[in-house]
């Protein structure tokens, strides 16, 4: 695989330029701070670690919100880092929300992937409500490996303002939570979506983040080839080509959704 690990100095540098990106969101905006979802997960540890570095953590308004598929690890997890970042927060169960919406479709009762997309959906319903009434933006905190491959939420966990660890494969987060004193047993915890009861990321992926990761960084944001890459990463072309595929077929989650040419 390919070392996609920073220097000391470069994650120096990442951390001031993430930090100085999230100000200036907020100030641009003219905003009065900023919300985000915390999920236990090191994802959204790093960015409200980097978000209270940036802002002050009276500026940041953190949401808990457990659905009946979350772990009760992994939201007290997610309380711990509102509590040790001295972060605002308000936990919020999810699930009367989701049978509010099942009561009104029942249709969709059972369908795992459909509801478990609507709990994204509805947390992004609930950042907003506190975005819209306290004047703040919400930040994201999807890192780049997700976005390539499009594991992510449409208007779900998808629905932000900003965000911050945007250009940051998987393995390049743990290496900066690590670095901004990040605990261990946080910086290492597996990836998961928890949409629904067991699930993660690499099993629903089928790939690892180490090889995901290397593929990006080799084939699609960088020059080589499908056989080039091959040969660098000791991976089979059919691995390669999978990830070719997740990132043209969910190219429609990175973009504005398109309206038909002007006529003029
Ligand atoms: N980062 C995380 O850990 C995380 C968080 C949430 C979800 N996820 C994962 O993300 C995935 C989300 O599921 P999904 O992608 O099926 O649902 P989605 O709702 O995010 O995207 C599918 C929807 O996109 C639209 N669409 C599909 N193809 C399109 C096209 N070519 N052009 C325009 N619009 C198009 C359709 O409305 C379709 O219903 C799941 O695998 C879930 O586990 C991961
Ligand atoms: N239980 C949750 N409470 C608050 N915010 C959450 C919760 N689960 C997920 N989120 C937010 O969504 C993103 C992406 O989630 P994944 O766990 O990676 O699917 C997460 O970083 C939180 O901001
Ligand atoms: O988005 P998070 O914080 O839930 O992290 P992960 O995706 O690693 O669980």
């Amino acid at each position: 695989m390919i070392d996609l690990r920073f220097s000391e100095a470069e994650l120096e540098q990442r951390r001031e330029h993430i930090t100085g990106f999230i100000r200036e969101q907020i100030d641009a905006a003219g905003a009065e701070g900023a919300v985000l979802g915390l999920s236990g997960g090191i994802d959204s540890t790093l960015t409200a670690t980097l978000a209270v570095e940036a802002l002050g953590a009276e500026n940041l308004h953190g949401l808990v919100l457990p659905a009946t598929v979350s772990s009760e690890g992994n939201m007290s997890d997610a309380e711990r880092v509102a509590q040790d970042l001295e972060i605002g927060y308000d936990v919020i169960e999810i699930e009367p929300l989701v049978d509010s919406l099942l009561a009104a479709y029942p249709e969709a009762e059972g369908d795992r992937e459909a509801v478990g997309n609507a709990r994204a959906r509805l947390r992004a319903v609930l950042n907003y409500l506190v975005a819209n009434h306290e004047q703040r933006l919400v930040l994201g905190t999807g890192n780049r490996s997700e976005a390539a491959v499009g594991y992510f939420t449409k208007y779900g966990d998808g629905a932000v303002d900003c965000h911050p660890i945007g250009n940051l494969y998987k393995g390049q987060v743990r290496q900066l939570a690590r670095h901004v004193g990040v605990p261990e047993e946080l910086a290492a915890k597996t990836a998961t979506a928890e949409l629904w009861a067991d699930q993660t990321d690499e099993d629903e992926l089928g790939i690892s983040y180490d090889t995901l990761d290397s593929i990006l960084a080799a084939h699609i944001d960088g020059p080589l080839s499908v056989a080039a890459t091959c040969r660098l990463l000791e991976v089979d072309e059919a691995t390669v080509e999978r990830v070719r595929g997740m990132y043209e077929r969910s190219e429609h989650k990175r973009t504005v959704p398109p309206a038909p040419p002007s006529l003029e």
